[in-house]
């Protein structure tokens, strides 16, 4: 495109025409592809199946071909060059110019590190650096081939004063449904440098509330599957997520990005994979237990269960307990007699297994012993002429071959675990834990505290099988412990890891940390980083700050979340004046906000049972709503009503906190985060109901 000819044209004229070009492109390339092909030729079934995905990502382009322009000049070009950036890449089909660049390729790293001024910016390609100057960056809004919306936030030797993030702000303001959705056309600078990241890292991210921490991830993943993508396959990156409807929600945005087969799923249910069927996983009460009222919640210590079990202390304990177990597998004097007279002598046994074989898992140390004693009896059998007595000795040899094997012991996970409990297990188990433990696991029950040590014993028998990773990622990681990650670490060659979340929504302290460090402690200095997220996307600035009062209630010290300018309507808190006020409050505060479009609204309860309770006042008030519990699947957008520890990772257009008082949300480090969680969910309007006395977490 010629500068001149830009010139005469209105930028949404030359944005039109460019746009008109672009679709014929698309249209072209997509002709050219020749017709499904049906047959039964095996080569010809294979480039069908690369010219569907072709087909697959023009049709995609089609609808929305790219959401961004930077016009940059190299140094030493004579002029500056438009780059379009799209969700996918596409060459011309003529010139193989790049028509439009894949947002994950290094030049459009410009689109998103570009924050204004004039001075040479630089971007690493494969070649190296490269410097230049941006003249111009627009955002575009396109939907189903029609142009909505031009944004220049950026023109060089221009009045920017204006470089404010409107084209943010419209997004921001957007109403949401039930699924969470890809930011390519927005991703800002603190978050474009975490996706962007090297591959071999831990990089462990705080984010507040809002930030964008999941979004962010679930980028990095299709990042680095661009960048790497000789060396990391989709199927052997995994996200770890609190719950399944957590991952229905989030289950959208791969697919968006172009990015199938990543493994989505729960830690308890990877585990219980690993296992087999070998362990029965009791149901949990420990969550009811920590989210019930102050008044009826134990003491939060060292050895409470989940933490105790998930430290690295632990850890520690359960690998003394397996080297013991591995150097004493052997028992003393365990020669090999093959035939009478015919010795394979115990040091040579012993050698082999505990020296040559030390570094194998244990149960290819038994299979290589096994298959190395039998090589050294056929050798034997090689040196005896007479065929008949050969034929004996050698059934012989294999019959005690056999019973030899038989001797050494074979222990399954959930057996060596038991057994670690039950032989006089010493004083740095708490003898309360200990009886507990072994009472369930006699019973064949483990419970959820017990699944990492069952895995790495596990792994420890069986080494990591074919589960490898080459990525893995933890979200709500406050709610993970350091032996969980030490684990999935072992699962990997090299540490490749976006662990991230948010300790002032640690509700699930009771298992998890309360600082980063003791994560951080699973890896060397130079294998982890990390990095912090202060703006908060999600929120209007109201609720943002009225979020932030109750953040430092958190016994956390994490600065207050920083709200990107958008302003909505003040946050209501609604005194009762009796109990009964409560369910036309809930009614009208549905039907106002549905008739102002907000198309996700949530009643946030304090517990369970609260909520069931509200549904069936909702229900009796004619209003349709969804009750969330425990072990829910999907996620349908709607009305929710929804206990607030099962909101966390949601989030919707309007949310009410019914029984916002003092009993409730009283004034503990828990229940702070919990009334954190519920009120960080809302997108654009917040109300707080209060019967009876006030919350001091707000006032
Ligand atoms: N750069 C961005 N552009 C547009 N929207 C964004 C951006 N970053 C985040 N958002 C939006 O902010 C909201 C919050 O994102 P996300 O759920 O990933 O945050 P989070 O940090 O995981 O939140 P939480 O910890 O509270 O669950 C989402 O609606 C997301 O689309």
């Amino acid at each position: 495109m010629q500068p001149s000819e830009t010139q005469q044209q209105s930028p949404i004229e030359e944005e039109r025409r460019r746009l008109t070009d672009t679709l014929q492109e698309i249209a072209l390339q997509r002709a050219e592809i020749a017709p499904v092909y049906h047959g039964k030729d095996y080569v010809e079934q294979l480039l069908e199946a690369k010219r569907e995905e072709t087909r697959q990502r023009l049709d995609l382009l089609g609808s929305e071909p790219y959401f961004g322009r930077l016009d940059f000049q190299e140094n030493g070009k004579p002029a500056p060059l438009p780059l379009y950036i799209g969700k996918r890449g596409l060459d011309h089909r003529k010139t193989s110019d790049p028509y439009i660049i894949d947002w994950r390729a290094p030049v459009a790293s410009l689109f998103y590190s570009f924050t204004g001024g004039e001075a040479p910016v630089t971007y690493e390609a494969p070649d190296g650096t490269i410097e230049g100057e941006v003249h111009r960056k627009r955002n575009l809004s396109i939907r189903d081939k029609t142009l909505e919306r031009v944004v220049d936030s950026y023109e060089r030797g221009g009045d920017n004063m204006s470089l404010s993030d409107e084209f943010l702000l419209y997004r921001l303001g957007e109403k949401k449904d039930n699924r969470l959705r890809d930011i390519v056309s927005t991703i800002q600078a603190e978050q474009d440098l975490i996706i962007r990241a090297p591959r071999y890292k831990a990089l462990i991210i705080q984010g507040a509330a809002g930030s964008g921490k999941t979004t962010v991830a679930l980028h990095r993943l299709a990042f680095l599957l661009y960048q790497y993508q000789q060396h990391i396959r989709a199927e052997r990156m995994i996200i770890f997520a609190p719950n399944s409807m957590f991952l229905d929600y989030i289950s959208g945005v791969l697919p968006e990005l172009g990015v199938g087969n990543v493994h989505q799923t729960t830690f308890a249910d990877w585990a219980l994979d690993v296992l087999d069927g070998g362990v029965k996983l009791a149901p949990t009460t420990e969550g009811k237990l920590w989210f019930s009222l102050a008044e009826r919640r134990p003491a939060l210590n060292d050895e409470t269960p989940g933490r105790f079990k998930g430290s690295l202390a632990f850890k520690s304990w359960i690998e003394e307990r397996l080297r013991q177990y591995e150097d004493n597998f052997l028992q003393d004097n365990l020669s090999f007699e093959a035939w009478d007279g015919r010795v394979l002598p115990s040091a040579t046994i012993r050698e082999w297994f505990e020296v040559e074989y030390r570094h194998y898992p244990l149960t290819m140390r038994r299979e290589r012993l096994s298959g190395r004693i039998n090589r050294w009896l056929e050798m034997q059998l090689t040196n005896i002429g007479d065929a008949k007595i050969r034929k004996e000795r050698s059934q012989t040899g294999k019959q005690r071959l056999r019973s030899f094997m038989k001797k050494l012991p074979e222990a399954t996970p959930l057996a060596f675990y038991k057994s670690a409990f039950s032989d006089n297990v010493d004083s740095f188990i708490p003898q309360a834990l200990a009886a507990d433990t072994l009472k369930n696991l006699k019973r064949g029950i483990a419970l959820p505290e017990d699944l990492v040590p069952l895995v790495w014993i596990h792994q420890a028998f069986n080494g990591p099988e074919n589960r490898q990773f080459d990525h893995v990622v933890v979200d709500e990681a406050q709610d993970a412990s350091p032996f969980q990650i030490a684990l999935l670490r072992a699962y990997m060659a090299e540490p490749s890891f976006t662990i991230l979340g948010d300790l002032a929504q640690g509700i699930h302290a009771y298992r998890g940390v309360q600082r980063w460090e003791e994560l951080s402690a699973v890896f060397t200095e130079d294998q982890s980083a990390y990095h912090t997220l202060k703006l908060s996307y999600r929120s209007t600035l109201e609720i943002i700050e009225f979020a932030n009062r109750i953040l430092a209630r958190t016994d956390t010290g994490l600065p207050p979340a920083e709200p990107v300018f958008r302003s909505g309507e003040p946050v209501e808190v609604a005194q009762l004046a009796k109990a009964a006020d409560a369910l036309p409050r809930m009614v009208s505060f549905i039907s106002d906000n549905q008739a102002g479009g907000m198309r996700t609204i949530a009643i946030v309860g304090r517990t369970e049972e609260h909520c069931k309770q509200l549904h069936e006042q909702l229900l009796s008030g004619g209003v349709e709503a969804n009750l969330i519990a425990e072990g829910q699947v999907a996620y349908r957008g709607g009305v929710t009503v929804v206990p607030a520890h099962l909101a966390k990772g949601l989030e919707f257009d309007a949310v009410l906190i019914a029984g916002a008082n003092a009993r409730n949300y009283a004034d503990n480090p828990q229940d702070a985060k919990l009334l954190y969680v519920g009120c960080t969910r809302a997108l654009h309007r917040l109300t707080l109901l209060v019967d009876g006395e006030p919350s001091v977490l707000f006032s």
